[in-house]
């Protein structure tokens, strides 16, 4: 199925064509390529909620924005710059604007570092001073829920939820304008997840950031996501509105997604009964 994409009105990340080729081991292998063609859209203060099963791709989409994961074709294009190629230089800039939230909070935060040294770290490579990061600091450390004196404390005296508490800290410290948020809610317990995801909503609405929100978890995607982008094997097969493609899926993959996640809202339950009926169909007139 195709999906054509319009750009946003006011688009900030647009990925067009996108195709990522990791390279073979020997000179005779041959490189394996995980996405082909990938095309998405994501306006300023929105989030794109990119769902799929494990392997389809969703991560190395957010890593090629990032520049962690090799672009082999297309483009990707971000507040109006095309970042496909960017340099070591460009990406170091870059890093005010873009920013990205790991899934395990467990690993991605130095455990040799305080919390304060950890959220330091993006104001000092930034140029920023001692005294101004310090109010900085106590700001976002409001800002996320954690109490003042997590400044002198080490990862480690913190459950998973406060330390991604502290990785969202650290992201926004710059205040970027996008997000990369690869499944920050997988290594966290239900209500923990609930809470984070609240703390992000809030985060959005004050500060008007835009996320990428990566999730093999569509019920989290559609809590958080104004749009959605659905992925299998490496391209993406739907894309639009969340209320759409959660309410009148398009593509049998995303059907099939839906049917896997639980409900228990019983209008959810009808609608389950009616995406079922229509799978059934699809499956019998193919
Ligand atoms: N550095 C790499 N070199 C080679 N192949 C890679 C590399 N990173 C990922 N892959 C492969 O790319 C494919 C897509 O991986 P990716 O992590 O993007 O999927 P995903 O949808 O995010 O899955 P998950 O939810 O399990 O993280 C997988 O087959 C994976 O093995």
């Amino acid at each position: 199925m195709e999906t054509t994409l319009e750009p946003a009105a006011e688009s900030l990340l647009s990925v067009r064509d996108l195709t990522v080729t990791y390279p073979g081991r020997g000179f005779r292998s041959p490189g394996f390529t995980v996405l082909h063609g990938v095309d998405a859209e994501l306006g300023g203060g929105r989030t794109l909620g990119l769902v799929g099963e494990s392997g389809s791709g969703k991560s190395t989409l957010g890593r090629a924005i990032l520049g962690l994961a090799p672009v082999s074709g297309g483009t990707i294009t971000f507040d109006g710059r095309d970042i496909s190629h960017a340099t070591r230089a460009d990406r170091r800039r870059l890093s005010r604007d873009l920013q990205v939230v790991f899934q395990d909070p467990y690993s991605s935060l130095n455990p040799a570092l305080t919390v304060g040294d950890i959220l330091a770290e993006p104001l000092s490579v930034q140029g920023i001073g001692v005294r101004q990061a310090q109010g900085r600091i106590a700001e976002l450390l409001d800002h996320v829920g954690l109490p003042a004196d997590a400044v002198d404390r080490l990862p480690r005296e913190f459950s998973g939820g406060q330390r991604q508490r502290v990785a969202i800290a650290r992201a926004l410290a710059l205040r970027p304008k996008l997000i990369v948020c690869d499944e920050p809610v997988s290594a966290l317990d239900l209500s923990t997840q609930a809470r984070v995801l609240d703390l992000l909503l809030n985060i959005q609405q004050e500060t008007g950031v835009s996320y990428l929100f990566v999730s093999h978890d569509l019920d989290v995607v559609r809590h958080i996501s104004h749009d959605i982008a659905v992925m299998t094997g490496g391209r993406i097969v739907e894309h639009g509105p969340a209320r759409q493609v959660t309410g009148d899926p398009q593509h049998p993959y995303t059907r099939r997604l839906l049917m896997a996640s639980p409900v228990i809202d019983p209008d959810q339950q009808a609608a389950r009964r009616e995406e079922r009926r229509r799978a059934r169909d699809d499956e019998r007139a193919a």
